[in-house]
């Protein structure tokens, strides 16, 4: 099949090349020509595992190609996917100028017969909102008649490991009010059914729903067992026992039931805020996610209240920091916890050496390097000089640490991990001042 995708980022990208690779015929387009320029010589714009082989493989195939005309790649595709950014608005609703925008492009070149699919997440309603649009370029260029139709396709992928779930995803929902396109978008997702039937069918703003509970539930799971952790800190009982005699009970489940130091990312911090405002704009307050986005505000920082609990005055200190990406395997920066941890030791006084294998280079460009803040080329170099350490990501690298090593390196001996990597009983008897999320 013949398939446009509209933006050329995280999903965009990931639904490209996987399109491409059961067989599709896909053009990727976006407004950032210099994204477009690296694709176009082979480069990558972002870490995501496996995808810079599958895009490269694809492309020297013929099936998959950049561009940042419009008309073309609008001309191109049976299937028009956008998968734009939609970041929060100053008041937490989903900014929908880049949605728009690409739709207004579809507009000016859609050629007819065309489905349009939404995939960047949207509050419900916005399929209409973009059909609207798409017929006001239509109705302006005077070709009112052309036959289209909008449909919402959520994409549930996980950064880290989105090529595995693109391939093999959980589910498919489709949302679409007109038969054809339905029909349509169930042909292309078929290779990835193998036997098993993934796609959910429902109307547009069910799907669009679907997208930000999933998200909300997911976000509020996270925010519940982070405050049973800090709990469990105050009556002497370890939430990993906790986490596996809950999560045994199949209904419960024992995934995403991890404590840390709070949730990031591209997406849950701004879909929770978006489904919020949703609640408010039609008087339904989300009482539960308020309640789970303020826990997460909370836990981002718990390790340096930990920190200073320990320590006292944290002025004149050199704190290491390991890990900064939002969650391993990715380079992505976006509302990541290390970034109110180091805020927050920068604003108490302290001296950091920050570290991470993938995102330092995208840390910096939001915390840019100064006199009490340094990037170190490696978790070792982070560690010279530094009086305590602070585990913020859980990169494997950091996992077979040795002990023995921090005890030498650090002159407070003190190491708070944000991610319960470390063995808790190990560290302590290897002299470190161990201090945890949840563990005695
Ligand atoms: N990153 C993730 O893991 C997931 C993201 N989503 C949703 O997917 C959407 C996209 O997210 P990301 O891929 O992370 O965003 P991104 O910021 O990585 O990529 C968006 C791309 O769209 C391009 N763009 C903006 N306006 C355009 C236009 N009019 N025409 C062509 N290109 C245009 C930008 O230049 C950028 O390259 C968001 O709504 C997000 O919430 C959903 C599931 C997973
Ligand atoms: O809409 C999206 O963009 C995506 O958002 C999340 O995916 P992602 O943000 O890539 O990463 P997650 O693995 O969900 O992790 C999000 C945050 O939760 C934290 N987390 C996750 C799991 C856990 O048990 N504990 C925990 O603190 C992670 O450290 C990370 O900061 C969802 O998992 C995807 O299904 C969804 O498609």
């Amino acid at each position: 099949m013949k398939v446009t995708v509209i933006g050329s980022g995280y999903v965009g990208l990931v639904t490209g090349a996987c399109l491409a690779d059961v067989g599709n015929d896909v053009v990727c387009l976006d407004i950032d020509t210099r994204k477009i320029e690296l694709l176009e010589s082979g480069g990558v714009p972002i870490y995501e595992p496996g995808l810079k082989e599958l895009i490269q493989r694809n492309a020297r195939a013929g099936r998959l190609r950049f561009t940042a005309d419009t008309a073309s790649a609008v001309a191109h595709g049976d299937l028009l996917f956008i998968a734009v950014g939609t970041p929060p608005g100053e008041d937490g609703s989903a900014d929908l100028q880049h949605v728009l925008s690409a739709a207004g492009g579809i507009g000016g070149h859609l050629r007819g017969d065309q489905v349009i699919v939404n995939k960047s997440t949207v509050p419900v309603g916005t399929a209409d909102l973009v059909r609207n649009a798409v017929k006001a370029a239509l109705d302006a260029r005077g070709a009112g008649d052309l036959r289209f139709c909008v449909m919402s396709n959520p994409e549930f992928l996980k950064e880290g490991a989105a090529i595995e779930d693109f391939m093999r995803p959980d589910r498919i929902v489709i949302g679409g009010d007109e038969r054809w396109g339905m029909d349509l978008l169930r042909a292309l997702y078929a290779p990835f059914e193998r036997n098993h039937p993934k796609v959910i069918e429902m109307d547009t703003r069910s799907a669009e729903l679907t997208k930000y509970a999933a998200n909300a539930m997911l976000a509020t799971r996270i925010s519940f067992m982070n405050e049973l952790a800090l709990l469990a800190d105050r009556v002497n009982a370890d939430i990993d026992h906790v986490r596996r005699g809950i999560g045994s009970d199949p209904r419960i489940g024992t995934h995403f039931l991890y404590a840390g130091c709070g949730y990031g990312g591209s997406c849950f911090p701004k879909d929770v805020q978006a489904l919020l405002h949703t609640g408010q704009q039609h008087g339904e307050p989300m009482r539960i996610l308020a309640a789970a986005e303020a826990a997460n505000e909370r836990q981002k920082r718990v390790l340096v209240e930990k920190l200073a609990e320990q320590c006292g005055n944290l002025a004149g200190l050199t704190i290491a920091v390991w890990g900064l990406a939002f969650k391993p395997d990715t380079d992505d920066m976006r509302a990541a916890p290390s970034l109110v941890v180091v805020s927050e030791l920068l604003a108490r006084s302290a001296s950091v050496v920050a570290y991470d294998p993938i995102a330092a280079e995208n840390a910096a460009r939001i915390l840019p390097p100064s006199e009490r803040l340094r990037f170190a080329a490696s978790a070792d170099m982070a560690l010279e000089g530094a009086d305590a350490l602070l585990i913020v990501t859980e990169w494997k690298e950091f996992r077979s640490t040795s002990l023995e090593k921090l005890v030498a390196a650090l002159r407070l001996r003190v190491v708070v991990d944000g991610r319960n990597i470390l063995d808790p009983r190990q560290a302590r008897a290897a002299g470190l001042t161990y201090l945890c999320i949840g563990r005695p």
